[in-house]
This record gives C-alpha cells, sequence and structure tokens, in this order.
C-alpha cells in the first residue's frame, strides 16, 4: 500500500514549503514520492521546484474539488501505472475545501493500493490571528481547513510574539480537538508526525463533513513584454495599493539592472525577491476576488 498525505492551507501559508521538506526527508528514508499539485492558475511555478525524477501530476486551471473526482482518478490511475513510488502527495489550492479534495481520491479502484493517512493543514498563523478582517467566504473556508485536518502545521511562528504564538495553538485546538498541533516556522515539519498519521480520514466522517465552504477565487495572468522593467520600490508600491481581497501572487519581475526576472512571491501583505539564474518567461499570476479588475503595475 502506497501512503497518500493530502496537503490543505489556505494560499501562501506554505504548503510547497512542507512538500519541499517532505521530498527531502522521504529521500533520506529511501522513500520514493509522487506529487499530484493542484494550482488556481494556468501556470504553476511550484512545479518547477520540483526535481525532474519525480513523478508529478499537475491539475491546472481550477481546484481539485471542482475539476471533479473523474480528472484526480485518472491522474492517480496513471502515477500507479507509469510510475514507481512510496507514498503520493497531494497539494491542494489553498482555495480548496480539504474534504472535498479528499473525497476525490477515494475511490473503490485504490481501496488496495492506497492508504489514505490524511489531511495535514498549514496554517498562515499571523493570518489566522487577523482573521476577523476577512470576507466572511474566506474566514469561513480558512476555519474548515482547521476544523477537517487530521494534522495541523500552525506556521510562520517567526511572525509572531510568544504570547501571540500561545494563543494561535489554543484557539486552533478549540476548533479541532482531535488533531496534532505542530508549532513550525517554514514549515519544518519532523517527517516522522506525517508517519504517525493513522489513515484516520474515512469515507464515512468525509460525508458527514460541511461541504460547501469552497471559494471560487479568480486567477489573472500578467504577462509583462521584453522592454518592460520595474524598480523593485515601484512595484512594492503598487503593492501597497491593492485591496486585501487580494491574496496571493506569484511569478517572474523584470527588475532594472538585474540580468533575468526576479522570482517573486507575495503572500497576505509580505513580499519575497529570490534572484533566479535561468532566464524564466517574465509573468505574474494573481490570485484573489475580482482580479481581473485590479490595475496592473507601471513600469
Ligand atoms: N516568514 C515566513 N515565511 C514563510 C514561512 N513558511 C513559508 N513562508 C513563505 O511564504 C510564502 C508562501 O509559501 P509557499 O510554501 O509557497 O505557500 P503555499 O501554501 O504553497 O502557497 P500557494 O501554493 O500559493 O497556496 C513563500 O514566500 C515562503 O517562503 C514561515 O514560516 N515564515
Amino acid at each position: 500500500m502506497k501512503d497518500v498525505y493530502l496537503f490543505s492551507g489556505f494560499l501562501g501559508s506554505g504548503k510547497t514549503t512542507l512538500l519541499m521538506n517532505t521530498i527531502r526527508q522521504l529521500k533520506e528514508q529511501n522513500l520514493k514520492p509522487a506529487i499530484i499539485m493542484n494550482e488556481l492558475g494556468a501556470l504553476n511555478f511550484d512545479s518547477q521546484a520540483i526535481e525532474e525524477n519525480i513523478p508529478l501530476k499537475e491539475m491546472l486551471n481550477g481546484c481539485i474539488c471542482c475539476t471533479g473526482a473523474e480528472k484526480t482518478e485518472a491522474q492517480i490511475q496513471s502515477l500507479l501505472a507509469d510510475s514507481e513510488f512510496d507514498v503520493l502527495i497531494i497539494e491542494t489550492t489553498g482555495a480548496a475545501h480539504p474534504v472535498e479534495a479528499l473525497d476525490a481520491v477515494y475511490s473503490p479502484l485504490f481501496a488496495n493500493e492506497l492508504n489514505i493517512k490524511g489531511i495535514v493543514t498549514v496554517a498562515d498563523s499571523k493570518r489566522w490571528l487577523e482573521r476577523e478582517g476577512m470576507s466572511i467566504q474566506t474566514r469561513s473556508l480558512f476555519l474548515e481547513q482547521i476544523r477537517h485536518a487530521h494534522l495541523i502545521l500552525a506556521n510562520k511562528m517567526d511572525l509572531l510574539t510568544e504570547s501571540e504564538r500561545a494563543k494561535v495553538t489554543f484557539e486552533m485546538q478549540n476548533i479541532n480537538s482531535h488533531a496534532l498541533i505542530i508549532q513550525t516556522t517554514n514549515a519544518s515539519l519532523p517527517i516522522k508526525y506525517l508517519q504517525r498519521l493513522q489513515a484516520t480520514a474515512r469515507p464515512a466522517s468525509i460525508q458527514q463533513a460541511t461541504i460547501g465552504e469552497h471559494l471560487h477565487l479568480g486567477s489573472r495572468l500578467v504577462t509583462f513584454n521584453s522592454e518592460e522593467s520595474f524598480t523593485q520600490e515601484k512595484f512594492e508600491e503598487w503593492i501597497k495599493t491593492l485591496p486585501n481581497s487580494v491574496y496571493r501572487m506569484k511569478g517572474f519581475v523584470p527588475i532594472e539592472g538585474i540580468r533575468n526576472p526576479m522570482l517573486f512571491q507575495y503572500a497576505y501583505g509580505l513580499t519575497q525577491w529570490l534572484p533566479e539564474y535561468v532566464k524564466m518567461e517574465p509573468n505574474l499570476v494573481i490570485i484573489g476576488e475580482n482580479v481581473n479588475e485590479l490595475e496592473l503595475p507601471k513600469a
């Protein structure tokens, strides 16, 4: 039987970071991972970080729970048929309801092949503390992701004070008393916590879950032309003008004086810029509500 983990968590909470940490630790144990990655947009920046020899299926342009169970089934079937692996990790989009996504994995076809270990939710702890400022829909999805987890990572602890850390854990435990909650920074989770999960995610509990909290977020792909480049300051100024219904941005942004477009990440007010050694197509994916109405940055 192959163990299956479903990584859930709001946009930008640290799922891909957890995925990379987990892959590294599986390899240290000589276990082979296979990955299914689901993205809301047409491009998957995160999949570029996955080594080529790891079997990877991408489900782009929509949420795993909306795309339908058949498509997930087909992806799993083709992984089982074509690839050798010991552990399957499914990373959902941050807009997915974890139970609906897991439901897509339950199929009589795999009953003898897959051992579904459970839902691992990565939570942005700072965002958790500020959840009152979210739209009702977003907040309720956040709660659902915590409520249905079998293991919770209270991530981004580096951004909190000691008392805030305790508050996050206390509040999450009140919502989900069954899951173990682990405080992490950079989703640094020893793999034993995953491996100890007891395959508690059974179809019966799935049917009882409250479904329907799914968020229908939009994604917009912005392509920069070859003459365009920004100063980092100007780009950051544009970010400050964005409404808080923009949850996530990822892309390669051309910056004046820097040879290759820089890898850019934005999650809940925080930006990250990293140099890129390969010349990537300059573009940006914006995920949030009403993203088609946003004004774009000016070079
Ligand atoms: N300060 C801080 N930043 C973190 C931490 N964990 C992850 N990040 C950063 O948060 C951003 C989002 O991390 P990802 O791992 O890509 O998040 P994700 O949940 O996969 O994002 P989506 O796939 O877009 O939903 C990146 O810039 C990470 O470097 C943490 O513990 N502390």
